[in-house]
């Protein structure tokens, strides 16, 4: 890449020490990044304060607000979230700033001039980008990023006529606070019926009655961030309420699944229609999804699974089968790991063409902070 005049590209880090961000340093580290870069480290709430151990000469934090310091980066990833970007994106074009815009929020995912990337998808789509001097962008919704993960092989081979997709989405993707949220919540119930489960004799209708008015009765501070309980219980709405019955993270699926594969994004006009549910459940930083695809012709069932397990270094097929699910196919096998299983892969009972799968991955890696580490070593090696 072209550089300003420093011997290694001066990266600026904004959102570094947020939960998607800290998850973002550590894959770097492992990844030996740093050594390639000369990191500029920012803040948006303790400018001048001490930089992490990574600063090389810079030790100091900078504002993050500081345009003119932000101007002297030749790439900025910001893991900061939407109002962030809103704040400062434009500042800093409209400053003449031409350097490389890399984020994980949803602010500028759908303008034209950006790219959704996930490369082990989509690096076609972010090379002819990059070639036609693109300079924004911007990683996928979590839930989108990892299922795409898991069975792009069936979308690059042009297999998919429809998908519906129902999710379990993990607690993590609300923000570090409603982690906190659940596990309180789930230390609340547990509390409230201790004494009744440490007696093998007491009755279990009795516990479930506790319960459940101890969740009815929850409220204030106990529900701050999920609005009701989410402990022992689910919510089937994720972010904004589109106003036509479409939850935002529903529109998402589709619309940003159609962008990253680079065939036009609108819905209702989508290329390939993706429509489905998404639901948070109790799970802590992995997003699960049943999917259901509408093939356009009936593909053996050995051959899909070949053709999914090929697919990238990271997707692993999972045995359709009881055992093996349980031991790979749960959040808590997949959390802090990059592997996208994929399993109960089954043709279904509606004909053929109606194949069933269901896919995990770590909303945090995957999800949001390595499709953006993925870019910088792009960005990089161009
Ligand atoms: N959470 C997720 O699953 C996903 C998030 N994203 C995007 O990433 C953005 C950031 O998400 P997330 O990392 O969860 O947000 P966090 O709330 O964990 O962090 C955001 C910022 O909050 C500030 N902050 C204030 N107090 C603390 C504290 N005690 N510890 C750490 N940081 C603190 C930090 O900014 P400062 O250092 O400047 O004070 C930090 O960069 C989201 O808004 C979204 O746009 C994208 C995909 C998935
Ligand atoms: N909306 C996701 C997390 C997220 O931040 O998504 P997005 O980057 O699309 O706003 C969730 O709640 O699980």
């Amino acid at each position: 890449m072209t550089l300003s005049n420093q011997q290694q590209p001066l990266v600026g880090l904004v959102g570094w020490r947020g939960m998607v961000g800290s998850v973002l340093m550590d894959r770097m580290e492992a990844e030996g990044d740093f050594g390639l870069i000369e990191p500029v480290f920012f803040s948006t709430s303790n400018a001048g304060g001490k930089a992490p151990a990574q600063a090389k000469n810079e030790g100091k934090l900078k504002d993050a607000f500081d345009i003119a310091a932000l101007s002297k980066c030749d790439i900025v990833i910001t893991c900061q979230g939407g109002d962030y970007t809103t704040e400062v994106f434009l500042k800093l074009r409209a400053a003449g700033w031409n350097g490389h815009w890399i984020d994980a929020a949803s602010t500028l995912r759908m303008k034209d001039d950006a790219v959704i990337i996930l490369d082990p998808v989509n690096l076609p789509v972010i090379k002819n980008a990059l070639g036609k001097g693109g300079r924004n962008w911007i990683g996928g919704n979590c839930t989108v990023s990892c299922m795409l993960m898991g069975v792009g092989a069936l979308y690059k081979a042009g297999l998919v006529e429809w998908m519906s997709s129902m999710t379990y989405q993990a607690a993590s993707g609300g923000g570090a606070q409603h982690m906190r949220e659940l596990l309180t919540q789930f230390g609340t119930l547990n509390s409230e019926v201790r004494a009744l489960l440490d007696d093998p004799k007491s009755a279990i209708l009795e516990i479930d009655r506790k319960v459940l008015a101890r969740q009815q009765s929850m409220s204030g501070a106990e529900t701050e961030n999920f609005g009701v309980p989410l402990g022992g219980s689910l919510i089937p709405w994720i972010d904004k309420d589109l106003g036509n019955g479409v939850s935002r993270e529903e529109w998402k699926a589709g619309a940003e699944t159609n962008k990253i594969l680079g065939q036009g994004e609108g819905f209702g006009t989508q290329a390939t229609p993706v429509d489905g549910f998404c639901v948070r459940v109790g799970a802590m930083r992995c997003h699960s999804q049943a999917l259901t695809f509408k093939l356009k012709k009936d593909v053996p069932l050995a051959d899909i699974e070949a053709m999914i397990a090929a697919d990238n270094a990271w997707v692993k097929v999972v045995p359709n089968n009881r055992e093996a699910t349980l031991k790979d196919l749960t959040p808590v096998a997949v959390t802090g790991t990059l592997t996208i299983p994929v399993g109960r892969i089954r043709k279904m009972a509606m004909g053929p063409e109606y194949l069933g799968a269901y896919t995990i991955g770590d909303q945090l890696l995957w999800g949001a902070a390595e499709p953006l580490r993925r870019m910088l070593r792009i960005l990089l090696d161009a």
